[in-house]
């Protein structure tokens, strides 16, 4: 049974308490066996039967859980630098995905890519991933946006939670858009997203979430609202891209629906906060997305302050969020959204996980979850957040093992 000792500073991020509450012990040792922790406290606690075992020294640094990406995008083919430079010119996310570009841009490069190539340039995000201290990772779909093509990019994503160490959490949006051959009938779109794209992934088993991109320029509530209800009926979680560029309902949405999560809430109205406090909806900030596209930040404090938990995500896509970086989105969560760097470490821990329905196997360093754990160079969440630097994460541990951070 492998132990960590000489730990500075744990945050054990257990679930109980408000958005601040981490659980902190100090001079810790965590114990595992296999790919699950059997003991976590101080280490002067630490049982005699554990003594012999064989012991990694963390010197004293700060260890986290590892952390969770509870929203990407993970396989997609090509990229957008181009666009970047139009936003930069005055061009805005919307006019240029009018103009054929956005999203529909990536549908085609990603229908021009094969499986092969979309595995090989995921697997790549992945290793640099980990080498933050990001060890589960949510994926969607929604650059196919026809049958073959959705269920082409889920099963990339089936591959690499296989092939590879990192947990892995599949969600389809094939609601991400109208492609390019339904921009005269969205009506049958829907259609077939309910009738034929839903009932494949699910008869595949090859996503437990359904997302829809809820907004004036994307689906409607009563789109999302039918297309929900048939995955729910097939076995999925519902999720939502809610108010993002415009306050339209899909916070609303997301309470009615009870579901896992609303994500972006950039534009969420005061009657949307209460109503997902109330069904316990896990809202997601992207403070990337926000970033990327040139839009005022979510204020994380308005939820956190009406009882919500506020989970911290990448959005990592190649347009309005191209960068990976963890780290990064909780540094621009406190700064740009208002939450304390504990929080913005609950937040991309366990109500990450919780977000994936995963808060019972990940996301918090106690007995019975998985042995996932970073060690940062910085002697605490405040420090960590507020000398900002590149990359600061020293080791990781995923499933138990040490991970070779080299190269
Ligand atoms: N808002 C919709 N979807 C993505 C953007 C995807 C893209 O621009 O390719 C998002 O979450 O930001
Ligand atoms: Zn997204």
């Amino acid at each position: 049974m492998p132990k960590l000792t000489n730990i500075g500073y744990l945050a054990t991020c257990r679930q109980e308490g408000r958005q601040h509450e981490i659980h902190l012990i100090e001079d810790a040792a965590i114990v595992w066996k296999g790919d699950k922790i059997v003991w976590v406290g101080n280490e002067v606690d630490l049982p005699a039967e554990y003594e012999d075992e064989k012991t990694f020294d963390a010197e004293q640094a700060m260890v986290i859980p590892g952390l969770v990406d509870c929203h990407t995008h993970l396989a997609f083919g090509g990229w957008r630098p181009d666009e970047f430079e139009m936003r930069l010119k005055g061009k805005s996310y919307l006019e240029i995905a009018k103009a054929g570009g956005g999203i529909l841009s990536t549908v085609r490069e990603t229908r021009e890519a094969t499986v092969e190539e979309l595995y090989e340039k995921a697997s790549g995000f992945l290793s640099e991933m980990v080498r933050l201290g990001v060890t589960a990772v949510e994926c969607k779909s929604g650059y196919g946006l026809s049958v073959e093509e959705e269920l082409k990019i889920l099963e990339v994503y089936r591959r690499l939670s296989e092939e590879q160490p990192v947990h892995m959490v599949s969600t389809f949006l094939g609601a991400h858009t109208f492609p390019a051959e339904y921009r005269e009938d969205h009506t049958a779109y829907v259609d077939l997203v309910i009738n034929e794209m839903i009932p494949a992934v699910a008869e595949a088993g090859l996503a437990e979430f359904c997302d829809v991109f809820v907004e004036d320029s994307a689906f409607s509530v009563e789109d999302a609202r039918r297309i929900l209800v048939s995955a729910q009926a097939a076995g999925m979680v519902p999720k939502l891209h809610a108010d993002q560029l415009t306050s339209c309902g899909g916070a609303e949405l997301a309470a009615e629906m009870e579901a896992a999560s609303a994500d972006h809430l950039e534009k969420i109205s005061d009657k949307g906060i209460l109503a997902m406090a109330e069904a316990g909806v896990v809202g997601v900030t992207l403070p990337l997305a926000s970033l990327y596209t040139q839009e005022t930040p979510l204020d994380c404090r308005r939820l956190v302050d009406a009882g919500l938990e506020v989970a911290v995500a990448t959005d990592f896509n190649p347009g309005s969020a191209p960068t990976f970086d963890l780290p990064l989105a909780m540094m621009l969560a406190c700064n740009q959204g208002r939450l304390t760097p504990l929080e913005a470490l609950k937040g991309a821990t366990i109500y990450a996980a919780k977000a994936i329905h995963r808060q019972r196997e990940i996301g918090s360093i106690e007995p019975g979850k998985s042995a996932d754990f970073a060690l940062i160079d910085a002697p605490d969440p405040n420090f960590w957040m507020y000398h900002f630097r590149p990359n600061t994460c020293r080791e990781v541990f995923l499933k138990g093992e040490k991970l070779n951070m080299g190269g």
